[in-house]
C-alpha cells in the first residue's frame, strides 16, 4: 500500500486529478485571491489599518513608495514624532489599534495597568504546562499554550465582542512570558543549558520584560529595549488581508472561540512566506555568508542570488526570503525604519560588515528579481529584523515569536471588528471541474 501512496503525487499530476492551469482563467478563479495585476481580491472592510503599496489610477496599478497607517495615523510618524522622553510605544500602539485613537496620559497609564495586571501566569502553569512539556519548535509550542489557556478560562466559549476583548488582552499580556519560558525550557532540555526563570515584572514594558526574562543576568540597555519596542510597534498590525489576520478572522467567523482563532493565526504566521520569513532570512544569509564570506564582491553576491533564483541554493524553493511583498512595491515603510535601526545598532555593536553585506545583498536581489520578472520588489519587514534580533541577543528560535507578540494586537482588533460589523461566516466557493461517474459495485471494478 505504501508504494501506492508513494506514487500518488506523481500520478496526481496527470489523469483524473490534474487541474489544467487554463481552467483558472476560464472560470475566473483568483489564484491566491489575487487579481490579474497582482492586487488582492477585496474580502472585507476595515478601519484598523491601511497598507498602501500602489495607487489605482483609471483602473491601472501604479507602484509607489509604501505607507502603513494604524487608525489613520502614519506609522512612521508614531515612531519619528514621539516625545523625546517617550521610550516605549508598543502599549500606546495597542491602545490605538484596539480602541481607535491615541490615548491621553491617564488612559495610557490605566491601559498599561490592565495589561500588567494580566502578566502573571495561572498557579503552577509554568511548572506543569511549560517546564513539564518542552518543545523544540516554539511556534508550535505557543499554539499548544494558547489552546491550553482555553482550559483556564471559566467561560472560554463566550464570543461576545466584549468577552473577546478581555480574553485577547489576557493573551497579549501572557504570551511574552510564555514564549520566553518556553525558550528557556527548550534550551535546558534539548541543548543542555542551565535553567533560569525570572519573574515577569509589572513595572516593566512588554519589550523590557522580554529582554529581562531572556537574559541570565537580567540586564539590558535602554537603547536595546527601545529597539525591540519599535519592532513590536512595526509588527502590530498589517490590515485585514495578511494571511494570519485573515486566517484568524476566517476561523472566528464560524463562531468559535478566540483561542482557536489565535492558534490558527500562529500556524499561519509560522510559514516562511509570511512571518517565518524572519527566520528563513537568517538561515539564508548565514548560508550565503558561509559560502562567499562577508568581503565577497558584488559579482560573487550576484552569482549566489542567481543560484537561489534558479532553485540551486538554500532550500531550492527559488525564493529569496525577506524580499517581495503582496502589497508593497517600491518600498516597505517598516523595512526602511528597521534598516536604519539595524545600521545604528551595527555601529554600536561593531557589526557594520554584516549590515553592509545585507544592504548590498538587498540591492542586488531586488534588481535581479526586477530584471527577471519585470516587477518592482522591495525588501520587506523581515529582511533586517532577524539581524536586529541577533544584535539584541534574541535567539533565532524566538524571531517569529517576536512577530507574534506584536501581531496579537492586530489579530484581536480584526477579530472584534469582524464580529461587530460583518458577522457572516466566511465561505467562498470552489468550482468542481471533475467528471461525474456511475457508482460501480466492488465486485465489478477492475
Ligand atoms: C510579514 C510578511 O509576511 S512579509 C513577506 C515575507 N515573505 C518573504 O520574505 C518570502 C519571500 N517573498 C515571497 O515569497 C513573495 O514575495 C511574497 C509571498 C511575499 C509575495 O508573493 P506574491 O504577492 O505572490 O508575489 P508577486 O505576485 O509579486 O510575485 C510575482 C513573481 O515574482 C516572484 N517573486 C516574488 N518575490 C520573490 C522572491 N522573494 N524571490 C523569488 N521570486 C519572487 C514570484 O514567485 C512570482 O513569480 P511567477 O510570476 O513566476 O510566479
Ligand atoms: O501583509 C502581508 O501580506 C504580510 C505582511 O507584511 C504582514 O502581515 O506584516
Amino acid at each position: 500500500m505504501s508504494e501506492f501512496i508513494d506514487g500518488f503525487i506523481e500520478k496526481a499530476k496527470e489523469g483524473n486529478n490534474r487541474i489544467e492551469n487554463e481552467l483558472y482563467s476560464k472560470y475566473d478563479v483568483k489564484k491566491g485571491l489575487r487579481n490579474e495585476d497582482g492586487t488582492g481580491v477585496l474580502v472585507g472592510l476595515t478601519k484598523i489599518a491601511d497598507v498602501v503599496g500602489y495607487k489605482k489610477i483609471n483602473g491601472k496599478k501604479i507602484d509607489c513608495d509604501g505607507e502603513l497607517y494604524y487608525r489613520g495615523i502614519n506609522v512612521s510618524d508614531i515612531i519619528n514624532r514621539r516625545e523625546p522622553n517617550q521610550r516605549f510605544l508598543f502599549e500606546e500602539t495597542c491602545f490605538l489599534i484596539l480602541f481607535g485613537y491615541l490615548p491621553n496620559s491617564e488612559e495610557l497609564e490605566n491601559f498599561k495597568k490592565e495589561l500588567s495586571n494580566r502578566y502573571e501566569l495561572p498557579p503552577y502553569y509554568l511548572e506543569s504546562k511549560i517546564l513539564g512539556f518542552p518543545s523544540k519548535n516554539l511556534m508550535n509550542k505557543l499554539q499548544q499554550e494558547v489552546l491550553m489557556l482555553y482550559s483556564y478560562d471559566s467561560d472560554p466559549d463566550n464570543i461576545s465582542a466584549l468577552a473577546t476583548m478581555y480574553k485577547g488582552l489576557n493573551l497579549i499580556a501572557k504570551i511574552p512570558s510564555i514564549v520566553c519560558y518556553a525558550y528557556r525550557t527548550k534550551v535546558h532540555y534539548f541543548d543542555k543549558e542551565s535553567l533560569f526563570i525570572h519573574q515577569i515584572r509589572p513595572d516593566l514594558s512588554i519589550a523590557e520584560n522580554i529582554l529581562y526574562l531572556l537574559r541570565d543576568h537580567k540586564h539590558f540597555t535602554p537603547k536595546e529595549a527601545e529597539v525591540l519596542d519599535m519592532c513590536l510597534v512595526l509588527h502590530a498590525d498589517h490590515g485585514g488581508g495578511n494571511n494570519s489576520t485573515f486566517t484568524n478572522v476566517v476561523i472566528s467567523s464560524t463562531g468559535t472561540d478566540i483561542y482557536s482563532s489565535f492558534a490558527g493565526a500562529i500556524g499561519s504566521l509560522k510559514g516562511p512566506k509570511h512571518g517565518g520569513a524572519n527566520l528563513a532570512v537568517m538561515k539564508q544569509m548565514q548560508l550565503v555568508i558561509d559560502e562567499i564570506g562577508l568581503n565577497a564582491s558584488d559579482e560573487q553576491i550576484k552569482q549566489v542570488i542567481d543560484k537561489i533564483l534558479s532553485k540551486q541554493f538554500n532550500d531550492n524553493s527559488g525564493l529569496i526570503y525577506g524580499i517581495g511583498h503582496a502589497v508593497y512595491t517600491l518600498s516597505d515603510p517598516r523595512c526602511i525604519i528597521l534598516k536604519q535601526q539595524c545600521k545604528d545598532l551595527a555601529v554600536e555593536k561593531g557589526r557594520e560588515a554584516e549590515y553592509d553585506f545585507y544592504h548590498r545583498f538587498e540591492q542586488l536581489a531586488t534588481a535581479e528579481i526586477k530584471k527577471r520578472k519585470n516587477i518592482n520588489v522591495c525588501a520587506n519587514v523581515d529582511f533586517y529584523s532577524g539581524l536586529i534580533y541577533d544584535m539584541l541577543c534574541i535567539p533565532t528560535e524566538l524571531y517569529t515569536l517576536m512577530f507574534v507578540v506584536g501581531r496579537t494586537v492586530g489579530w484581536l482588533a480584526h477579530n472584534i471588528e469582524n464580529k461587530l460589523y460583518s458577522g457572516r461566516i466566511i465561505r467562498p466557493a470552489a468550482k468542481y471541474v471533475g467528471e461525474t461517474y456511475d457508482y460501480i459495485p466492488i465486485d465489478k471494478r477492475k
